[in-house]
């Protein structure tokens, strides 16, 4: 009998009623000890579910000699904190001690991004579980499956809408720009060579483009530099980033792109004006996101017991 592919809130009510409390008691405490961790997860989350759906692909490691390399090696996941790794990690090693072989690690992943959305200020929204994890970790699928900084919103919008995303959901969904860091060659182009006009993009505040230019130097910076996607407030889940937008504070070109392009602005704009708006829109997307390419039993999907290793 097949049994029907979806996730529900209390999947785990009577196999591991405990499991939120537990995953809940390691993203508190990484969140004090690492507040990196929050932003970390959240990504991590994101690239999980863009590549071969919600089920933990992107914590599969490289076999050690193997020249197939898996999601987490591609080029596009290199900037991927430890930080999130750590977190599921950790979690996954707690559950198992208290109920082993029963949650999946990319439920453990989707808790957990919840949890660091709550403990930035952001809302507690329910987390459907029930997925399976992965079987197959490829890097080759990785670059297709991602966004990438210099995306335009056209581009941006047709990747979403692959996923079963609308432009709202790409515009809600980017608000998780509202924490955490980029590297300086996200930006560089935007800020010395703008589509090849050796000029900054104009729509960059000159204050910020100022501040990113001593951050960043055209040539022989330090790799390791990054820069805050939200000026305001880079620790805490609010809605600052719209109006960030607004004010030509966008830091990527894919975060200011929607605030130009007349199907993303005006959800911008509302955003701006509406945090719990926002937030009651943040939740739904985030239930949206994580039901992309959900697995369950035994023919498409695995219960890891170590999540970097496939059964
Ligand atoms: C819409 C297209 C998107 C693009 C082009 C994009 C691109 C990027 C880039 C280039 C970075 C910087 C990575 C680095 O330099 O270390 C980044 C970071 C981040 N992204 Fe996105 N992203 C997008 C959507 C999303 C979505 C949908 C989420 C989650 C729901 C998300 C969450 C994050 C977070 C939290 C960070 C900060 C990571 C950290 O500080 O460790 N992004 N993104
Ligand atoms: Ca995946
Ligand atoms: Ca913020």
């Amino acid at each position: 009998k097949r049994r029907p592919r979806q996730i529900s809130v209390n999947y785990y009510a009577k196999s591991c009623p405990q499991v939120e409390q537990l995953v809940g008691s390691i993203t508190s405490q990484q969140f004090k000890e690492a507040p990196v961790s929050a932003p970390a997860t959240i990504r991590l989350f994101f690239h999980d579910c863009f590549v071969e759906g919600c089920d933990a692909s992107i914590l599969i490691a490289t076999q050690p000699g193997s020249k197939l390399l898996a999601e987490k090696d591609a080029e596009d996941n290199k900037d991927l904190r430890t930080e999130g790794f750590d977190t599921i990690t950790r979690a996954k090693t707690l559950v198992e001690s208290k109920c082993p072989g029963i949650v999946s690690c990319a439920d453990i992943l989707a808790i957990a991004a919840r949890d660091f959305i709550h403990l930035s200020g952001g809302l507690n929204y329910p987390v459907k579980k029930g997925r399976w994890d992965g079987k197959i970790s490829m890097a080759t699928r990785v670059p297709t499956n991602l966004p990438h900084a210099n995306s335009t919103v056209d581009q941006l919008i047709k990747l979403f809408s692959s996923k079963g995303l609308t432009i709202q959901d790409l515009v809600v969904l980017s608000g998780a720009h509202t924490i955490g860091f980029a590297h300086c060659k996200n930006f560089l182009d935007r800020i010395y060579n703008y589509k090849g006009t050796k000029q900054a993009d104009p729509s960059i505040d000159p204050r910020l483009l100022k501040a990113l230019k001593m951050s960043c130097p055209q040539v022989g910076g330090n790799a390791d530099i990054v820069a805050p996607f939200d000026v305001t407030t880079p620790f805490v889940f609010d809605h600052a980033y719209y109006r960030n937008l607004q004010s030509k504070l966008g830091l990527l070109a894919s975060d200011q792109g929607l605030f130009l392009d007349p199907r993303t602005k005006p959800i911008v704009q509302s955003f701006g004006e509406d945090k719990a708006k926002f937030f009651q829109a943040f939740s739904a997307a985030m239930d949206k996101m994580g039901s992309i390419g959900i697995k369950r039993g035994r023919r498409h999907g695995e219960k890891r017991k170590v999540c970097s290793m496939h059964m």
